[in-house]
C-alpha cells in the first residue's frame, strides 16, 4: 500500500510567503481587494488611486475570470494596469500573481493594489502574500452578508461597506451590519464608504497607512 500525501494548502501558504519576500525586497506595500462580484471592489481602487496617485507610483492587478474591463477602468486615471484571466477558476492563485509579476518590474512602484475575482468565498483560502487584504461588502447584498460569510469577515484586515449611499433605498441598517462585522473581527477598521459621495475614502486611505 502506498500513501501520498499532498497539502496543498501548505503549498498555496507556501506560495504567498515567497510573494510577500518579494514584495518586502522590492519595498512595495501590497493591498489586495476581495468581495462580491459588483461589490464595488474596482470603484473603491479607482476612488483611492486618485486620492493617492501624486504621492506614490501605483501598480494595478485585476484578476477576472475573462475581460480586461477593470484594468481598462484603472488605466484611465493614469497608472500601470494589469488584468489577469484566470479562464474560469473563481480565485487568483499565488501561480497566477507570480505569472503577471515575470513582466513587471516591482521595483518601479510603491503600491500595488491586487484586485482578486469577483468571489465572497473561494480567494479566502489562496493568500497572495498582500501586506492587508481589504473586504468589500456593499449595502446591496444584504444586510446579512457578514453573518453568512464568517470566514472572510476574519480574514479582513479592513473592512469595508460600499455603497452607503443606497443603504435607505435598499433598506438595510449600516449600523448592524457594522456590528455584525465587529464581532466577527473585532480588530479590523470598519469603513463606510460610498465613491459616489466620496464619504469614507480619506479614512479608508488613512486605515490603509498612505
Ligand atoms: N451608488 C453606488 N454605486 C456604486 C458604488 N460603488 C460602486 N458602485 C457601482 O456598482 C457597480 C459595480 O461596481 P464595480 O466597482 O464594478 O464592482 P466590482 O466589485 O469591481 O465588480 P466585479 O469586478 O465585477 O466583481 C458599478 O455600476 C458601480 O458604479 C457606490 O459607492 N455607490
Amino acid at each position: 500500500m502506498v500513501s501520498i500525501n499532498v497539502d496543498v494548502k501548505q503549498k498555496y501558504l507556501d506560495q504567498a510567503e515567497m510573494l510577500r519576500k518579494l514584495y518586502d525586497s522590492k519595498g512595495i506595500k501590497v493591498f489586495e481587494l476581495l468581495g462580491s462580484p459588483g461589490s464595488g471592489k474596482t470603484a473603491l481602487a479607482e476612488a483611492v488611486i486618485d486620492r493617492i496617485k501624486d504621492k506614490y507610483k501605483i501598480l494595478y492587478f485585476g484578476g477576472d475570470v475573462a475581460s480586461t474591463l477593470d484594468a481598462e477602468r484603472v488605466a484611465k486615471h493614469g497608472i500601470e494596469a494589469v488584468e489577469i484571466n484566470t479562464g474560469g477558476i473563481c480565485h487568483l492563485e499565488p501561480s497566477h500573481v507570480m505569472e503577471a509579476l515575470k513582466n513587471v518590474d516591482l521595483s518601479k512602484y510603491d503600491i500595488m493594489f491586487i484586485e482578486n475575482v469577483g468571489n465572497l468565498i473561494c480567494p479566502i483560502n489562496f493568500p497572495l502574500g498582500a501586506h492587508k487584504r481589504i473586504l468589500v461588502v456593499s449595502v446591496a447584498e444584504g444586510e446579512d452578508k457578514f453573518v453568512k460569510h464568517p470566514m472572510s469577515t476574519k480574514a479582513a484586515d479592513v473592512i469595508v461597506i460600499s455603497k452607503v449611499d443606497l443603504a435607505d433605498a435598499i433598506g438595510v441598517d449600516v449600523k448592524k451590519m457594522e456590528e455584525d462585522a465587529r464581532k466577527l473581527n473585532p480588530k479590523a477598521p470598519i469603513i463606510k464608504v460610498s465613491v459616489k459621495t466620496g464619504e469614507g475614502i480619506d479614512e479608508l486611505v488613512k486605515a490603509l497607512g498612505l
